[in-house]
């Protein structure tokens, strides 16, 4: 289990993370959404001991990651796939890993067999990799120890949809075997598709977390009308809150309290069902005050 507790990250007076605390459970795969510069990256590399964090605490199976006497056993990690020397051969990069562990050379061609590099592409230099390769080396990098804790930042940046279809199996059947799954992604339906729990971080704080079904279960009503500048109306003199969604209004009441406001008023309705705009547009409406884009998006008009 991974166990985040209160995590302030400060650098001067810009504050990359705000008291955040979430957990990670055995058994589950957690995705971790945010828009760029939410802190994710941040958050797992405190996770990992690369960066000391202002205040707060991160334990892994109850040790902080420095106490760990052999992490790689532990706790498999890929934050960069970039990072990885250039000069080394794949199969370079994976037998230091090996040796730091105390791992037998087999272990190596079992890695390069999961993530599909061939012998010859594990005889390559890292800097003739393609991403997607690079990405395969990292992965096999994170699994090598065969470890129970898995973290890692945008695993499936540079797959092809093979790639990406493979990796979801390799991390459920990670989490279905008892162990613990990280994974940061902005994948949306990768995500809808492959998570347990969920955890949205919004400029340093997080601002939802649960599993897909009971985050979305809250979304809802969708109604569109004939006139839907009719049906505005009525639902904002009924005092309802309402967000325009495509061609029509999520709104946050029942189906029956609408569909009667809407007979009262002979509003003719198109469609009157709940809301089910998927991981997109929660992750959209919860991090709305967070969004870069959304301030840009007059100036391309
Ligand atoms: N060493 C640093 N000094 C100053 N600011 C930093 C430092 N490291 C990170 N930040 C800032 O902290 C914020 C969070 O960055 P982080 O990389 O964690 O975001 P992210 O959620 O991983 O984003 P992305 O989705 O773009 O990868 C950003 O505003 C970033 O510029």
């Amino acid at each position: 289990m991974i166990k985040v507790e209160h995590l302030t990250q400060t650098y001067g007076a810009f504050r990359a993370l705000n008291d955040v605390s979430f957990e990670c459970q055995p058994g589950k795969v957690t995705g971790f959404l945010g828009p760029n510069g939410a802190g994710k990256t941040t958050t797992m590399r405190i996770m990992v001991g690369l960066a000391t964090p202002t205040s707060g605490s991160v334990t892994i199976g109850g040790h902080r990651f420095a106490d760990l006497p052999n992490p790689g056993r532990h706790v498999g990690v890929l934050l960069d796939a970039s990072a990885q020397h250039a000069g080394r051969t794949g199969r370079e990069v994976l037998t230091v890993s090996a040796q730091m562990m105390g791992l037998p050379a087999s272990r190596i061609d079992e890695m390069l067999a999961l993530v599909a590099l061939d012998n010859e592409e594990g005889d390559r230099r890292v800097r003739n990799y393609s991403l997607g390769m690079r990405q395969r080396l990292g992965i096999a990098n994170a699994l090598l120890g065969d470890p129970a804790v898995l973290i890692l930042d945008e695993p499936a940046n540079g797959l092809d949809p093979a790639g990406i279809r493979w990796m979801r199996g390799l991390l459920r059947n990670h989490a279905e075997r008892g162990g613990t799954v990280l994974l940061s992604s902005h994948l949306l339906n990768e995500v809808e598709l492959i998570a347990d729990d969920i955890v949205m971080i919004g400029r340093g704080e997080i601002v939802a977390q649960g599993s897909p079904q009971s985050l979305m279960q809250d979304t809802g009503t969708f109604v569109r009308a004939v006139d839907n500048t009719v049906l505005a109306a009525a639902l904002d003199s009924a005092g309802l809150a309402m967000n325009a969604v495509g061609d029509g209004f999520r709104v946050d009441a029942e189906a029956l309290q609408i569909g009667t406001l809407a007979a009262s008023a002979q509003i003719t309705l198109l469609e009157l069902r709940p809301a089910d705009g998927g991981l997109e547009d929660l992750f959209l409406e919860l991090t709305a005050g967070t969004q870069r884009d959304a301030l840009t998006e007059g100036a391309l008009a």
